[in-house]
């Protein structure tokens, strides 16, 4: 019997709904993925959502009817374009969109949108989702739950590696030589430069890095970013847009900065809150996945602060960058169905390994 798997991420950086059709029969197979943009009021209310605001429960209601209505095209697009039945597929891995998370407060929750009932009716698969909160009961942060996916997919016997996820907020996996894993947030990805290239030259992000390029680096802001407690914590731990935003931003600036200098220095300064952390002996490859793989400057960056490590896109490796996520999320769901755990206690901070997810029957 063939296992196949649907994975449905939607992250941090709110520019779409990303679908795979994967065969786990045997290595992990990427048959077909998708990429759905979300509508533009939709991406809005998201957007507004994910920072606290006004008469949050009404706004809640329709958007995650409206999100889990795409959802569900999403899958319909994406089993038109396989030419694969419904009925073939074993379950649908969905992550939701995460508009709250709050894993470290007195009590501490996490919140990601999408009507998992409706997702089973409309689509007739089943559903996998709800994968944070069972970490969390257990004390752990929720996140990142890629690790495991990461380390079997990366993981190779006697060599020290390391995964990054570039996204609206990166994540690090440390594939150890003898087989252990940590990992945790290391702050924001692309979300710093997404809001301000948005602000000053109205795109949805630096394509290219091309305003990256056109400043320089002002090392006092550098320093200054650079000086948050976040980035002092050590792991487990966990972030989001709630926490990396704008307004977070604007308030260590004097007004005085050129727009491309300060989005030269955000460059460079999610590079160095990614490479801090990735201090293994021996560290020979560094796999990049997420739409930050895509910026050349950042790239770079990581490169020159990496060296001698080598830092390549996940495609080296044979999975294309842009769908690890949505992959990670179907290969949960397969998880659940053999029971087997999806947490990694070393990185979240749970007590114990838990098999992740709730099953929501067509
Ligand atoms: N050509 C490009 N040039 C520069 N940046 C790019 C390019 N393509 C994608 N990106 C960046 O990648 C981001 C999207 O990344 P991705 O889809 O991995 O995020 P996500 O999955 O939503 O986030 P998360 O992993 O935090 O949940 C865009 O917002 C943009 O900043
Ligand atoms: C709460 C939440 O949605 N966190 C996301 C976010 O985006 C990247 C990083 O922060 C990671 O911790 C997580 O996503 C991936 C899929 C994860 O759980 O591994």
């Amino acid at each position: 019997m063939p296992q196949l798997y649907i994975g449905i991420m939607s992250g941090t950086s709110l520019d779409g709904i990303d679908l795979v059709l994967a065969d786990f029969t045997s290595k992990p197979n990427l048959l077909s993925r998708c990429l759905l943009p979300f509508p533009a009021s939709l991406q809005r209310e998201l957007r507004s959502l994910a920072e606290p605001g006004d008469n949050e429960v009404e706004r809640i209601g329709p958007v995650e009817y409206q999100l889990t209505e795409c959802y569900a095209a999403g899958v319909k697009q994406l089993l038109q374009h396989a030419n694969y039945q419904p009925e073939l597929i074993s379950a649908v891995g969905c992550h939701g969109q995460t508009i709250r998370h709050r894993p470290s407060q007195a009590q501490p929750f996490t919140m990601q949108l999408g009507n998992m009932h409706l997702l089973a009716a409309l689509t007739g698969i089943r559903v996998i989702a709800d994968f944070r909160r069972k970490d969390m009961a257990y004390g752990g942060q929720g996140a990142p739950l890629v690790p495991a996916f990461h380390q079997a997919f990366f993981a190779r016997a006697g060599q020290n590696r390391a995964v990054v996820n570039i996204g609206g907020i990166a994540n690090i996996s440390l594939l150890h030589a003898n087989g252990s894993i940590t990992g945790y947030d290391t702050g924001p990805g692309n979300c710093l430069m997404d809001d301000w290239v948005s602000l000053h030259r109205q795109q949805p992000y630096d394509k290219d890095g091309v305003f990256s390029a056109e400043g320089k680096l002002l090392p006092r802001l550098l320093q200054q970013l650079l000086s948050d407690p976040f980035f002092q914590q050590r792991g487990p731990k966990s972030t989001g847009r709630e926490y990396f935003h704008l307004p977070w931003l604007q308030q260590q600036l004097t007004g005085q900065e050129a727009p491309a200098d300060v989005q030269r220095t955000l460059c460079r300064f999610t590079a160095l809150s990614i490479a801090n952390e990735l201090q293994l002996p021996n560290l020979s490859e560094v796999f990049v996945c997420g739409g930050g793989v895509h910026h050349p400057v950042l790239m770079a960056d990581l490169q020159q602060l990496l060296t001698p490590a080598k830092v390549k896109s996940s495609s080296s490796e044979g999975l294309d960058p842009d769908w690890v996520e949505a992959m990670a999320f179907a290969w949960l769901a397969q998880a659940f169905d053999q029971q087997r755990p999806g947490n990694v206690p070393a990185v979240t901070g749970a007590r114990k390994a838990c098999v992740l997810g709730i099953e929501y029957r067509p």
